[in-house]
């Protein structure tokens, strides 16, 4: 090294000690011809080592102006690639140190600088600065998704997509799903019992597999078939696999970003036969019970209304079964590992709470007059608000996503003395704001009471960024609180759950979202549901 730097701080000062205005010349052929001549007097291996170390020096120098004031390692302590081997497997003790470090940290791998917001006011003002930042996406997503996908969209042309879809989520619409769920809940219960009959065994992929279900047949109702659902919940991690944050941005055969991509074209040819059985269906005055219904619905509302009266707006116009399908992927993706964090939570704290568990018995069988036969419906899980506080503790003491990453799509001034530069990732972080003692009175003790009305940390709105903020706010968020409500009810009524606590059950695994580190080991034992 010693030497590499005699050779390019030598080089440099002959450079300085040659006598321009002697010599007159200032002009740049000149000095494009001397820089040149002196590469030139340079072996390959001194010219190749020479270039390494001014890449070196640049990376730092370029990581300094970036970082500015804000918090983050003095200097690049691994040169170029920065911590990209902690993001391989990252931890979340290393995102706690990041929060812990300031409200605005840093850190810089490979070219990109990554800008971490912790403080709450920070992280509403990204998500919030549509004019600035748009969520940020690995390059392969685009591969994957398809480049003509919505949730590519930014500006005013994703304001218009989502309003035609806001109308798929809402309580009302949601409602007509619920039947369809029922179906999946009574399947996914009693096959839990069933393989765990012998003891607690881990329920992590299980969890996954009825997330997975239960999504798909509120989006596509009875169009998809019980051996597609099988196949896609199956395979879907390889989508979270070829997505996660540090990939291999070009696709090569039989990689796990290749696998992703098969997967999801696979899923998505199953949604567009999906939506052609639908626009059959609908059109033929079938009443909507799943998502695609009732956006096909909505299509053809709005085609009637607009030929019977040609000079007004159509509100929703005809989408084809392909980008229907992608848009029901989207939806899928956004869910799957979301919900399949949640569930992990919620089955584990509820297990390890007999208290929390009774009452939620309680009130169950109360709403349903004592009947724990009646079937679900929306007015039905309206009325579980214990059961609706115990999810909604969950999703604040243990939120699935505990940062949302951004790009700036220009200089980004964040606060009075700090510009994050253009090209930046930014990242509004979630989980701080959720565990902040101001607003929620010990943060790290689960208490679903502190969601009664009127109660502190309901007034304290501003904290709540469990399904983010702005434009790009959780498109399903009313779908999870119903979804979750009903499921643990119905899972409370009928089974004792039985939880293997080890070391690691309280330990955070970050894959996508955040999991039990030991995956739930857990056991559901058939219960008499009239028994309280
Ligand atoms: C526990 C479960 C879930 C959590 C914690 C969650 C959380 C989030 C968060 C934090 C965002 C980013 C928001 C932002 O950038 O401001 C998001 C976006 C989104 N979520 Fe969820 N989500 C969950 C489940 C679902 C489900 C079930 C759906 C089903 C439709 C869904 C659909 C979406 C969509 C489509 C977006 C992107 C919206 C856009 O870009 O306009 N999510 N979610």
């Amino acid at each position: 090294m010693a030497s590499v730097l005699q050779s390019l701080t030598g080089n440099l000062t002959n450079f300085n000690n040659i006598n321009y205005k002697d010599q007159n010349i200032y002009n740049f052929d000149t000095i494009s011809t001397l820089i040149i001549d002196q590469l030139k007097s340079l072996s390959w291996w001194k010219l190749l080592i020479t270039l390494i170390s001014i890449l070196l020096v640049w990376d730092q120098i370029s990581y300094q102006l970036n970082k500015g004031s804000i918090e983050g390692p003095t200097y690049k302590i691994w040169p170029i690639i920065g911590p990209f081997l902690d993001s391989l497997d990252p931890k979340f003790s290393g995102y706690k140190a990041k929060w812990d470090s300031g409200p605005l940290s840093c850190v810089s791998i490979f070219h990109k600088f990554v800008v971490i917001a912790s403080d709450r006011d920070l992280s509403r003002k990204i998500f919030q600065s549509p004019k600035y930042v748009k969520p940020c996406v690995v390059d392969v997503a685009k591969k994957i998704l398809r480049p003509e996908n919505w949730v590519f969209l930014d500006g005013k042309e994703h304001v218009d997509y989502r309003k035609g879809l806001n109308g798929l989520f809402t309580k009302q619409a949601l409602n007509n799903y619920v039947p369809a769920q029922e179906k999946v809940m009574d399947k996914y219960l009693s096959k839990f019992q069933e393989i765990s009959k012998d003891g607690p065994i881990i329920f992590f992929h299980e969890l996954r597999e009825i997330m997975c279900g239960l999504s798909l047949r509120a989006f596509c109702g009875d169009y998809i078939t019980e051996e597609q659902v099988k196949k896609i919940a199956d395979d879907y991690y390889l989508v979270t696999a070829a997505l996660e944050l540090v990939n291999f941005p070009i696709i090569i055969p039989y990689t796990k970003t290749w696998y992703g991509q098969r997967t999801a074209d696979m899923a998505m040819k199953t949604f567009a036969a999906c939506s052609a059985k639908a626009k059959i269906r609908v059109a033929n005055g079938g009443e909507p019970t799943c998502v695609l219904d009732a956006w096909i619905k909505a299509m053809y509302d709005s085609k009637a209304q607009f030929e019977a009266n040609p000079g007004s707006k159509l509100g929703v116009r005809m989408f084809s079964d392909k980008e229907i399908s992608e848009a029901i992927f989207t939806f899928l993706f956004a869910s799957q590992d979301a919900s399949s964090s949640l569930a992990c939570w919620l089955f584990q704290i509820v297990s390890d709470r007999p208290d929390v568990a009774q009452k939620i018995r309680e009130e169950q069988l109360n709403v349903r007059n004592g009947d724990p036969t009646i079937p679900l419906t929306g007015d039905l899980i309206d009325k579980m608000t214990y059961t609706n506080m115990v999810v909604k503790e969950t999703l604040r003491y243990r939120p699935p996503v505990i940062m949302v990453p951004y790009v700036a799509k220009q200089s980004f001034p964040i606060t009075e003395n700090y510009n994050a530069p253009k090209g930046s990732m930014i990242i509004p972080s979630v989980y701080p704001s959720l565990h902040d003692p101001e607003a929620y009175e010990n943060p790290d003790e689960f208490i679903p009471e502190r969601w009664v009305e009127g109660s502190q940390a309901n007034e304290n709105k501003k904290n709540w960024l469990v399904f983010g903020t702005g434009p790009h706010v959780c498109l399903g968020q009313t779908y999870v609180m119903m979804t979750f409500t009903a499921l643990i009810g119905k899972a409370l009524l009928y089974n004792d759950l039985i939880h293997k606590i080890t070391p690691l059950s309280e330990e955070i695994k970050v894959f996508a979202t955040i999991f039990p580190q030991d995956d739930l080991i857990l056991q559901f034992k058939p219960r008499d549901p009239l028994s309280v």
